[in-house]
């Protein structure tokens, strides 16, 4: 049900729909080293949501000297528009943040974790276990509050600091997450390393332990890789992919990590492949113009670059 077999020469079965995630608002602009003004990141976040992306991350909770870009969350999650029907997820590492964020009016959170030590060590300051505890607490809250909570896991294509990640690692802890109650597991190529041959690996040990329709895509493309492994994701039966406007983006803790795949590419892809998005491509091209003007950026879209919506 819900998927429709396209003819493609390998016959694989693809979603009629994909929920599009955009992260732009808070992996895109995290790193920027100079402060992007909070009525930007406003504006950036009112036409997201206009041009019908569901669910737009908007900011995280984290510490303001860890990441100083995401400092001013609470303007920003008062600052928005809350178009009916959009969801706009926040970043909360631990219960500190968890309630800042219910504070400031965040109806759903997100909690990340790794598959990588080092990189749990660099990002959040703690071990992997340590870090599924806190998140147990932050699961404990969001349950008492009714808030609806999604899981991350970094590095599960490779780690910045310890090289290749066993998809068994990877399966692990997407599993811890999702048996704490995540609705939700979204699958980070941080570094943008993966190709389709080792995501198909992975997704293959991820999904002995969750469902395939609780797992998400979230991709960098350091490599060039990131279209032809949401394509791989796609075939394999998930159907919900991350992506960054203008291909926006980085973790401040993963050296080398490039942007997140762009938007407005993954839109035109699944497009071009009839699966539907709800999104209209003309309008996410003009948030995508407007934040690269303003930061004073070229685009990282393809699609962008060709149809000069600059
Ligand atoms: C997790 C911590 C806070 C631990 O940081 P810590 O220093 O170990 O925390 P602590 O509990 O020892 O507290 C130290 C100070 O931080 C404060 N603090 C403690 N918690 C909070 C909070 N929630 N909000 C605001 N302040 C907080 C706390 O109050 C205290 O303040 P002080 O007494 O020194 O003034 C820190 O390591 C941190 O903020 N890390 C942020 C990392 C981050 O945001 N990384 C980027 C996002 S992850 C990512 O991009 C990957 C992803 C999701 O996109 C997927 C992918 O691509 O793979």
């Amino acid at each position: 049900p819900g998927r429709q077999c396209l003819s493609t020469s390998s016959g694989q079965a693809l979603p009629e729909k994909v929920k599009i995630v955009e992260v732009g608002p808070r992996d895109g602009l995290q790193n920027e080293k100079t402060m992007v003004p909070t009525e930007t990141k406003i504006n950036l976040i009112d036409m997201l949501s206009a041009s019908g992306l569901p669910v737009i991350e908007a900011t995280s909770f984290v510490s303001p000297k860890w990441v100083p870009q995401m400092a001013d969350q609470v303007e920003v999650m008062k600052g928005i528009d809350r178009k009916p029907g959009v969801s706009y997820p926040v970043l909360t590492p631990n219960l500190k943040g968890f309630q800042a964020a219910i504070k400031a009016g965040a109806s759903e959170v997100a909690i990340f974790g790794a598959a990588s030590e080092l990189f749990s060590k660099k990002n959040i300051n703690c071990s992997v276990d340590e870090s599924l505890q806190r998140f147990d607490e932050v699961m404990k809250a969001a349950k008492e509050f009714g808030v609806p909570v999604r899981g991350y896991v970094s590095c599960v294509l490779g780690c910045p600091y310890e090289g290749k990640v066993a998809p068994e690692k990877v399966a692990h802890v997407a599993k811890r997450l999702y048996s704490m109650g995540c609705y939700e597991i979204s699958l980070g190529d941080t570094i943008g390393v993966g190709t389709p041959g080792s995501m198909s690996k992975m997704l293959e040990a991820v999904s002995r332990e969750v469902p395939v329709n609780a797992l998400a895509v979230h991709c960098h493309d350091t490599y060039g890789q990131a279209l032809a492994n949401i394509l791989v994701a796609l075939q394999m039966g998930i159907s919900v992919v991350d992506s960054s406007v203008a291909g926006l983006g980085g973790c401040p803790y993963a050296q080398g990590a490039s942007g997140n795949v762009a938007t407005e590419d993954v839109v035109y892809m699944l497009h071009g492949l009839g699966i539907q998005t709800g999104v209209d491509l003309s309008k996410l091209m003009d948030a995508g113009a407007f934040i690269c003007r303003t930061l004073n950026r070229k685009t990282n879209s393809k699609v962008a670059q060709a149809t000069c919506k600059l």
